[in-house]
């Protein structure tokens, strides 16, 4: 094992990483705040400042990925689609199965430079995490608290306020609403039983309202649906702790780009066109298990030095007055100040464990491990 693949497994290290990025996001957190007076005289500036702030932090966690643990991302798309991607919104549809599929998206975010714009329909939870929760609310992500009679006014009214975005957008939606588990599998699959649909064997079934209410709200604003499907090779699970200890994978995404027009307007129409794309998707995933690959030609996209910078930037910003701060406690420090600094460091760990303790499956919520009532309206 060399030196360096040593270092990324220690403690220290993690700590120093999540220190920068924790410093570092309250101040990008802080300025957001900041930017409040602007959206009443200027909006559109205001939603500009606040992707390239949001930006800030999210190219951290990518650069995690992408420079750190060296994690490759593999694209397989039809080339004549390709020059079109972070050229136009896009509602872009990802399967939920694994730990670190939000991170790989933000990784193929930044590849086509749209990591400061990229939205969601996250559920509500995520707003109250500390950094991204609350950097997501500058940037007008769409939350919902999966409970379609209060979801389907605020989710139509935030996917509304999207139609004059300034810059080029993708909009994610895991339509499975949950991430994949066995139990919650099993349990999807008798929804999909009773309401006579295909078994699907890689998916849970999807829930059709928010993508049906996003086609509606944004027909006009977005030109596309990016139909894409993540898998990663040796039939490995990818744990963002897995990322932190510098622990490399590797993703592979296959994308389809569908033209909006195609996507029914009528509701029952759209819903059915969504099970149908995840039938597909089901094929192409029992594909990828039994051949290693995604149908389609892979196109080269190299990763971006900008994540790097980003991270280097603030590391030298914050690590800098920490350094100072702990050499002048070794010279002067009391037994006190060292424990209080101790303390400190534990503090800080604590918060890394539970913020990644939000993104591993075995936390997940319940929701989906019980049958909703079927709705007949
Ligand atoms: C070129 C490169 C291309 C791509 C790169 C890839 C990606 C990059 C793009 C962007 C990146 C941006 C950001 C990424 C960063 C971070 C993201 C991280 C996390 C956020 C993720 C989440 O939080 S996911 C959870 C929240 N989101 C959702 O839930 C969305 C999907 N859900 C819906 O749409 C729901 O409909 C709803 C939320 C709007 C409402 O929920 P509710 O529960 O009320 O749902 P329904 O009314 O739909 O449910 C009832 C219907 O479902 C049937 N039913 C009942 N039980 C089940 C069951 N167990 N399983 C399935 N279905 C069930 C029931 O019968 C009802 O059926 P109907 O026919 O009546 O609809
Ligand atoms: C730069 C270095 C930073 C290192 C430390 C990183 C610590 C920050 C970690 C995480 C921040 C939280 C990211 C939130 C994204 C979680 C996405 C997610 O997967 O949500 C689950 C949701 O879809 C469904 O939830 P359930 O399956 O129903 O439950």
């Amino acid at each position: 094992m060399g030196l360096l693949q040593l270092l990324k497994g220690q403690f220290l290290c993690h700590l120093l990483i999540f220190y920068v990025f924790l410093v570092s996001g309250l101040l990008v957190n802080l300025l957001q705040l900041c930017t409040l007076p602007l959206w009443a005289l200027n909006r559109q500036l205001a939603r500009r400042i606040n992707c390239r702030l949001g930006y800030c932090i999210s190219s951290q966690m990518v650069a995690l990925l992408e420079w750190w643990s060296g994690t490759e991302c593999t694209l397989y798309t039809d080339p004549e689609s390709y020059p079109r991607y972070g050229k136009e919104n896009a509602i872009v549809i990802l399967n939920h199965n694994f730990e670190i599929d939000f991170l790989c998206g933000w990784t193929f975010c930044e590849r086509f430079g749209v990591l400061g714009t990229s939205k969601v329909m996250a559920k509500k939870e995520l707003a109250y995490v500390p950094l991204i929760g609350w950097m997501w609310y500058f940037q007008e992500i769409v939350f919902c608290k999966r409970k379609w009679e209060e979801d389907r006014r605020t989710v139509a009214k935030s996917l509304q306020n999207l139609r004059d975005y300034p810059e080029n957008f993708w909009f994610l939606l895991f339509c499975e609403g949950t991430r994949f588990t066995e139990k919650k599998h099993k349990i999807s699959m008798e929804v999909a039983e009773s309401k006579g649909l295909p078994k699907l064997k890689h998916h849970l079934l999807p829930r059709t309202k928010g993508f049906c209410v996003t086609v509606q709200n944004l027909r006009g604003t977005v030109t596309a649906v990016y139909d894409s499907t993540l898998n990663f090779r040796n039939k490995e699970t990818p744990t963002l702790r897995g990322v932190l200890s510098g622990k490399k994978y590797h993703a592979d995404l296959y994308v389809r780009r569908i033209p909006l027009d195609s996507v029914p307007e009528d509701e029952a129409e759209c819903a059915a066109w969504l099970h149908k794309l995840y039938q597909e998707k089901d094929t192409f995933q029992e594909g990828y298990t039994q051949t290693g690959r995604f149908p389609g030609p892979v196109v080269n996209l190299p990763r971006q030095p900008w994540a790097l910078l980003n991270w280097l930037f603030w590391a030298v910003l914050v690590l800098g007055p920490l350094i100072l701060l702990l050499l002048q406690l070794l010279q002067t420090g009391s037994t006190l100040t060292v424990l209080c600094s101790l303390a400190v460091c534990i503090a800080v760990s604590g918060a890394v464990h539970w913020m990644i303790g939000q993104t591993e499956i075995n936390r997940a919520s319940s929701y989906g491990n019980k049958q909703a009532p079927l709705n007949n309206n």
